[in-house]
This record gives structure tokens, C-alpha cells and sequence, in this order.
């Protein structure tokens, strides 16, 4: 029996959490430039003029609510020096789908927490009229964070009416700021022209790190994190390579690097080397692929499934209309309706674009035509394991009987 005593084993980290999404450093690196034009948008507040609507894009971890978090701190402390008068109040508009929502939910961050409204049954007006009263009550500067904002979707009456609140004389005491926050792209361009210009009066975006800054951001963390000689030298270099290439997102890079001590603790081992870096993004690449494979629908399920049992027979790549011929024969054997081949080929560029496939374009001239060929990027069989509902419901197809454990249990023999 193993021993399943535990004891603290320490000798890598100095600290995890400090490599945890929780934990903000002390100082922000790598993002000079966007903490410069921040910091130039948010100057009117420290001289008690208006203050700007601010609207903050770009991809997912590239530390939009870091660096917001970090200059506001600063701000409330320069502002408690010069004697400006400010509150600044922050929500994540995560699952707040409406103007409605947001607005219950800004009301109750603003009142005494024992004064707070119930989250239904309010006219919208009234929700508004509680929102200046508010705002009014505390008066001074009042900078409102709305983080990801997007979620609330087209319900833009809110976006519209809360940087316009002074203006239309709603509130009078309160100089307003909104500082929206996203990394929906599209959210910025489909605002209507006049929810964008008061929104966003100053757009600031962030651009995905490169592998120079995300050095940066994971040398930082190291010094806090681990103790001197716990890595290799060459591991900080390689997280960040690989956290350039996953979109220069400093979240998957910060990621990479725990999981590869936490696979060192694991071993036993004194230092972190390359090894456990390449072995943890092999895991978490594993992950990520096996989640969003689970998350397809059905039909995009069935193409892929089409496209494994090509790759099994070594057929890929494989031109769209030969999946496209798997795909219908499988959709035959089952309950399900084939689409036409053109929403197909959607699928496929769909599935394509959450990484779990790639293609190619081919050109055999007069003879071939142009076209399109398909193949997975990750092994048959963890694709396949992560469809194993749908592999169950269509059957085991004869290409990849030797890849499946028991699948002798339903077999499916197409052309
Ligand atoms: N320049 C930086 N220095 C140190 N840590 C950083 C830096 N940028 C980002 N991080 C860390 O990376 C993680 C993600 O950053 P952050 O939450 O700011 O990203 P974001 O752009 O707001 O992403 P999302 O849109 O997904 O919310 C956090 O743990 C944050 O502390």
C-alpha cells in the first residue's frame, strides 16, 4: 500500500501563490507603454477636472485588469495626497447579460452593503434613479471599472446613459468616469456610433506580450515564487516562448511555469528543467483540447469524428469533400441529418479555429483544381477520447477499432 502521509515539501517554491492569478506584483512589467498612455488618460482626475470614459481592449491575458488595478491604486493614494475626492468602484460584468443586471449590481457596490436592492423586480427608470442617487451621495470623482464588459451584450442603454450622466444632468454633485474593459474585439465595433464616442473617448489597447516581455513578467515572478537555482535557465526563456506563441497571454505562460514545477515536486527533483516545461504544456495543451472537443455540437462532432477515422486509415490530409463523403456516411449509420456540404465546410473551419485541426490550401491545376485538405493536430486517440459520447452513439467505425478500448461493444462498417 502506498504511503499517504503528507508532509510540506518546499524545497522549489518559496511561495506558489505568488504564481497565482490572485496575487498582483508590487510592479507592473512589460507594459510600459500602455501604463504611459493609461496614466496620461487618467491625469485629469488628479487635477479635479472631468474625467475621461475609457475603454481598455485586447486578448485575453495580456494584463488589461493588472495594469488597471495597479495605476487605480496609485491614483486613490496621489488622490488622498492632493486632496481630490475620489471613489473608484470595480465590477466583472461576468454572467450581468443586460443593462438591467449591471446596473442592480453597480447600485448595490456603491450603497452601504446593509442598503443593497434585490436583483429583480425594478422598472429599468427606477433602477437608473437609485444609480444617481447613489453616485450623487458619494459625489467627487467617481471612477466606475465595468470588467468585461461585453458580457452585457446589445443591451447598451447603460453604456449610453452612465458616461452621459453629469450631462444630462442626472447626476450634478459626481463627475463620472466609466473605464470599460474587454477582450471581445467585435464588442468595440458594434457599439452604435454614439455609445462608442462617449464610451470610448480614449482607447487603449494591449497588445499580446512578446516573448522579451513575458520574460519579463515570469522573471519577476520567479524571484518571489522560487528559491535561487529552483530552475533551470533555460525555463523562464522557454515559458515565454511558448506563452508567445499561445497568444501572448502572460495568464497560460504563469500557467505553464507552475505546472511544470508542480510536475518537478512531483518527481522529486531539485531543480525545474526544459523537460518539465515541454511534459506540463503536453498536459495542459492535452486539457485545453479536450475541453473544447466536449463543448462541440453534435454536427461539428460528426466532422471531426469523419476526419479521425480518415487520419486513422492514414487517409489525411484529407479534402474537404472526401470528409465531407465520412461525414454523411456516418451521419447514415446514425440518428443524425447531414447539413449540406457548404455548412460543412463551415464546420471545418470552425473546428480549425479552436486549434484542434489545420488545413491546407492545394493547387493541382487543371487537373485538380483548387481545394482545401484537413488533418487533425493533435493524436487520433485523444481526440477520440474526448468524443467518446458521440463514438458511442454513431459506433465504432472499422478505421479506428484498434484505437478504441472495447470496441468490440459497437461496431460500425462503412464503405
Ligand atoms: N505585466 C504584468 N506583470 C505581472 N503580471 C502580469 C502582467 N500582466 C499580466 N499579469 C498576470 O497575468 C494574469 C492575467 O492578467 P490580467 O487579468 O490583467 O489579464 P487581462 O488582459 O485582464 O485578461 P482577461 O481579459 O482574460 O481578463 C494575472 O495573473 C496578472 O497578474
Amino acid at each position: 500500500m502506498p504511503d499517504i502521509s503528507f508532509s510540506p515539501d518546499d524545497s522549489l517554491y518559496r511561495d506558489r501563490d505568488r504564481l497565482s492569478e490572485e496575487y498582483t506584483p508590487a510592479e507592473l512589467v512589460g507594459r510600459d507603454d500602455e501604463i504611459a498612455r493609461y496614466h496620461t488618460a487618467l491625469q485629469p482626475v488628479i487635477n479635479n477636472e472631468d474625467p475621461n470614459n475609457i475603454f481598455v481592449y485586447g486578448k485575453t491575458g495580456v494584463g488589461k485588469t493588472a495594469v488597471t488595478r495597479y495605476l487605480l491604486e496609485q491614483l486613490e493614494a496621489d488622490a488622498g495626497t492632493y486632496g481630490v475626492d475620489l471613489t473608484t468602484v470595480e465590477l466583472n460584468c461576468e454572467g450581468l447579460t443586460s443593462s438591467y443586471q449591471v446596473a442592480i449590481n453597480l447600485v448595490n457596490k456603491l450603497r452601504p452593503p446593509d442598503e443593497g436592492i434585490s436583483n429583480t423586480g425594478h422598472p429599468m427608470h427606477e433602477v437608473l434613479s437609485q444609480l444617481w442617487d447613489a453616485l450623487e451621495s458619494i459625489g467627487g470623482t467617481v471612477l466606475i471599472v465595468l470588467d468585461e464588459v461585453d458580457n452585457i451584450g446589445g443591451d447598451d442603454t447603460l453604456l449610453y446613459q452612465l458616461p452621459r450622466a453629469r450631462s444630462n444632468g442626472n447626476v450634478d454633485a459626481a463627475r463620472v468616469g466609466v473605464i470599460g474593459i474587454s477582450n471581445d474585439l467585435a464588442f468595440r465595433e458594434n457599439l452604435r456610433p454614439e455609445v462608442k464616442s462617449s464610451l470610448a473617448e480614449v482607447n487603449i489597447r494591449f497588445p499580446p506580450y512578446d516573448a522579451g516581455e513575458l520574460k519579463q513578467v515570469l522573471s519577476q515572478r520567479t524571484s518571489v515564487a522560487f528559491y535561487d537555482g529552483a530552475l533551470a535557465d533555460d525555463v523562464v526563456p522557454l515559458c515565454s516562448a511558448y506563452g508567445a506563441k499561445d497568444g501572448g497571454d502572460a495568464r497560460k505562460a504563469l500557467d505553464l511555469l507552475r505546472a511544470a514545477a508542480d510536475l518537478a515536486r512531483a518527481d522529486n527533483a531539485d531543480t525545474v528543467t526544459s523537460d518539465h516545461v515541454e511534459s506540463a504544456r503536453r498536459e495542459l495543451e492535452r486539457e485545453e483540447v479536450m475541453d473544447g472537443i466536449a463543448d462541440l455540437a453534435d454536427q461539428h462532432k460528426l466532422v471531426l469524428y469523419a476526419l479521425v477515422t480518415l487520419e486513422a486509415a492514414d487517409e489525411t490530409p484529407a479534402r474537404s469533400q472526401k470528409v465531407y463523403e465520412r461525414y454523411a456516411e456516418l451521419c447514415d449509420s446514425s440518428t443524425h441529418d447531414a447539413r449540406t456540404t457548404r455548412r460543412v465546410r463551415d464546420f471545418l473551419g470552425e473546428i480549425e479555429g479552436l486549434g484542434i485541426t489545420a488545413s491546407s490550401r492545394h493547387n493541382d491545376g487543371l487537373a485538380g483544381g483548387q481545394y482545401r485538405a484537413h488533418e487533425l493536430s493533435h493524436s487520433t486517440e485523444l481526440v477520440l477520447a474526448a468524443m467518446s459520447d458521440l463514438v458511442d452513439h454513431v459506433g465504432v467505425h472499422e478505421s479506428i477499432v484498434g484505437l478504441v478500448e472495447d470496441s468490440d461493444r459497437i461496431s460500425v462498417s462503412l464503405a
